[in-house]
């Protein structure tokens, strides 16, 4: 075993919709966080346990985000539970606004966070609802199928900043148990991978939907995938805002919770939905030490 770390390592639980994240505050990106060992610490039995790890670095201190910096203060350098990068989380930002709040570091009202998928403008409202401008969902043209055991179900291709393939089934029991990511063909479509979600119809503008969430496994919620799902389902409902000129809004259940998606005739999409600190404390110095060790 190395040496053991002097200063203990904070870190802080939270989740948004039950997507839960361990959060590691680390301002001027002194911490060297490999894929084995950000997998070690999203390990839910050996770790503190999370479906991905933000960690959150000034933007000026981060290669990915100077440019950013003028604009963002803060960089939300995300990692999937394998350790695997994404490009962005939406449930993420969220919580990662809702940390530099509990940390001191902003206020209420509306902040800039810079994501690997571009500056992200958040409202974080005092009735803790956490308001996301998205950006602008991608369509691209190539489509794949997405199966379950026997059954096939067309998919359709959305990017969030990451890519998402988004199946119309029945019931969402047809989703199986999720435990191994459905395949999907062809796999040139989304050469990155990709996150898949499952959706049933709950009523007007009112969805349901599972996911599968690349890096990770099947989790209860993905922000960035009920946007995709929204604007999924708004194409499919002929409800195009870009061509109608109405924004169109529609909620979205997740396993976790509730996530409210609204696109408007600019193409630009919002997420609301919850972020909740749960925990914070610190890594047992000589834990980490041994985590990196053996990650290293
Ligand atoms: N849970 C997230 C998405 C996290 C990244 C995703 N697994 C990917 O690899 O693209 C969300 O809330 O958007």
């Amino acid at each position: 075993m190395g040496p053991v770390s002097t200063a203990p390592i904070a870190f802080l639980k939270g989740h948004g919709t039950e997507n839960d994240f361990v959060i590691v505050p680390d301002p001027d990106n002194a911490l060297d966080l490999p894929a084995a060992l950000v997998a070690r610490l999203c390990d839910r039995r050996a770790g503190v346990g999370g479906d991905g790890l933000l960690h959150v670095v000034r933007s000026a201190a981060h290669p990915e985000a100077r440019d950013s910096a003028g604009e963002a203060e803060w960089f939300m350098d995300y990692r999937n539970a394998d350790g695997s990068i994404a490009e962005m989380c939406g449930n993420g930002v969220r919580v990662f606004a809702r940390y530099l709040q509990h940390a001191g570091l902003v206020t209420a009202g509306d902040l800039a966070v810079a994501t690997r998928g571009g500056v992200k403008h958040v409202h974080l409202a005092k009735n803790g609802e956490v308001t996301v401008a998205m950006g602008r969902a991608r369509l691209p043209e190539e489509q794949a199928t997405v199966s379950v055991g026997e059954r096939s179900w067309p998919a359709r291709n959305v990017n969030m900043g990451n890519p998402h393939a988004v199946a119309f089934v029945e019931d969402l029991a047809q989703a199986g148990d999720l435990y191994t990511e459905p395949p999907y063909s062809p796999a040139s479509v989304y050469p990155d991978g990709v996150n898949i979600e499952f959706v049933v119809d709950r009523g007007p503008r009112h969805v349901a939907m599972r996911v599968h969430e690349r890096g990770a496994a099947e989790t209860r919620s993905c922000g960035t995938g009920a946007c995709a799902v929204a604007v999924a389902t708004a194409r499919r409902d002929g409800a195009d805002p870009a061509l109608t000129g109405t924004p169109v809004t529609y909620t979205v259940d997740v396993l976790g919770g509730t996530l409210v998606i609204t696109e408007h005739p600019d193409g630009t999409v919002e997420m609301t939905g919850p972020a909740v600190i749960v925990a914070e404390g610190h890594f047992d110095p000589a834990w980490f030490d041994a985590a990196a060790g053996a990650s290293g």
